[in-house]
């Protein structure tokens, strides 16, 4: 806009505010025209094209409006020069910007009912299992959903904690860890792509809470289709009946981001330095996918592997990198993680240590599947010493990494950022 036309706009605001029918009764007089005098130059456009209905707030702002406070100063201003709303207006919460982490979800017990349930929701996306649903269906219902709920409830009950599975507890501490280190501007909420909280109840509390700014993040560094993507679509489809959508940003892949790899160097040598004996190697197991989604273009393997080379290039001890998890009979990226374990001891490497970069928290995959199964075939083949080093999870390493990462997303968004 024109800065002529703009200074009209702020004369002509100001203006309107001091004859305003709608200026505060509550107010006394004299605190009504400084109201109308004090309002911000840069302000004054969105006192024109008013928002004003919104505006709750009617009152000189108090403590506890200053802690709730609109993040942005249009928002003040709203607050300060209200109009009435039209009869039948429904109160509206605007103003907050809101920071949605999302991981993938776990089931809510160890018990072969709950691992169905989410294991149904789970294998029935068609972005995590590609194959047509005509065909997959009564393989999943007839087949899987019949059989491996029980073999993973078992493996979720070796790992389970008292706050419940590993994956929900450590995502809800660094959703805490996250609230406390950006203070009260943000509202941070966690959601879960599968099972509970589901991404569309989190997203409409967050909505009654008035953010109208949301920043999701899906914690993966490595972009994936089956795990970035459909947490993304998830999110846009629960807003897709939402008449007052939110601004929306999501956080990009981090796989090769200095603050990433720095991370993880810190988190890896921190563990590796309390290691009671000295590994050989470090293997770097990501979280497997079937070699067909590489050669259909999901930069996923590529991620995987330049993270594992950044990293590699900060750590002075030798690594490898493999694919674990594989589900199904079609052909995934190698090399397999357990396959690799149990190589190693013919090459005379006895003394180990896996990280799991790809996981920003532990969860059954590094848990049960590398810590307990990995060091069985490890050992079995003869191997001495096997450390399974945690994932960034809520450490410090690895919560300075996403208070960065969300910071830069929010470029804008946050008061004198
Ligand atoms: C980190 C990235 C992940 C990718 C990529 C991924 C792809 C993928 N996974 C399956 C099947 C299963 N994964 C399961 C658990 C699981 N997967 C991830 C992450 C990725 N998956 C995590 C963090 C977890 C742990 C969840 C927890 O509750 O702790 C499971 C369930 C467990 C089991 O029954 O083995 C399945 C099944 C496919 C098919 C796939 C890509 C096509
Ligand atoms: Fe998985």
């Amino acid at each position: 806009m024109p800065v002529g036309r703009r200074g009209g706009g702020v004369r002509r605001a100001r203006r309107a505010a001091r004859r305003s029918p709608d200026r505060n009764p509550a107010l006394p007089r004299r605190a009504q025209r400084a109201t109308a005098a004090h309002l911000p130059r840069a302000a004054a456009g969105s006192v024109q094209d008013s928002g004003a209905y919104d505006l709750q707030r009617r009152t000189a702002p108090t403590t506890r409006h200053r802690q709730n406070r609109p993040s942005r100063v249009e928002g003040e201003v709203r607050g300060l020069i209200t109009a009435p709303k039209p009869d039948g207006h429904p109160a509206v919460a605007h103003g907050r910007v809101g920071v949605l982490l999302i991981n993938l979800g776990t089931p809510d017990a160890p018990d072969p009912g709950a691992v169905r349930r989410y294991l149904a929701q789970f294998l029935s996306d068609p972005r995590v299992i590609e194959i047509p649903a005509i065909a997959w269906k009564p393989i999943l219902h007839g087949i899987i959903l019949r059989t491996r709920p029980k073999k993973s409830a078992h493996a979720y009950r070796q790992v389970w904690t008292n706050e419940g599975s590993p994956l929900a507890a450590i995502t809800r501490r660094q959703t805490e860890a996250l609230r406390r280190r950006l203070g009260g501007d943000v509202i941070v909420e966690f959601a879960m792509r599968y099972g509970n909280p589901g991404i569309a109840s989190v997203v409409d509390r967050m909505l009654s809470a008035g953010c109208d700014r949301i920043l999701a993040a899906p914690l993966y560094p490595q972009y994936c289709a089956a795990t970035t993507a459909t947490a993304q679509d998830a999110l846009f489809a629960a807003l897709a009946s939402v008449r007052r959508q939110p601004a929306l940003r999501t956080l990009p892949p981090h796989h090769d981001d200095p603050a990433y790899i720095g991370a993880l160097k810190a988190n890896i040598e921190r563990q590796l330095g309390g290691l009671g004996f000295a590994p050989q190697r470090l293997l770097l197991s990501f979280h497997g996918m079937p070699q067909r989604t590489l050669e259909l273009g999901d930069p996923y393997h590529c991620h995987c592997q330049k993270t594992a080379r950044l990293l590699s290039e900060q750590l002075s001890i030798p690594t490898d990198i493999a694919f674990q998890s594989r589900f199904g009979r079609a052909k995934w990226l190698e090399p397999a993680t357990d396959s690799v374990l149990a190589s190693y001891p013919s090459q005379q490497v006895k003394r180990i240590a896996i990280a799991a970069p790809g996981f920003s928290a532990d969860c059954v995959e590094t848990l049960e599947e590398l810590a307990l199964r990995g060091r069985d075939t490890f050992i079995a083949a003869g191997g001495t010493d096997l450390a399974v080093l945690e994932c960034l999870n809520d450490s410090d390493e690895g919560m300075q990494m996403l208070d960065a990462l969300i910071r830069r997303e929010l470029a804008g968004w946050l008061p004198g950022a």
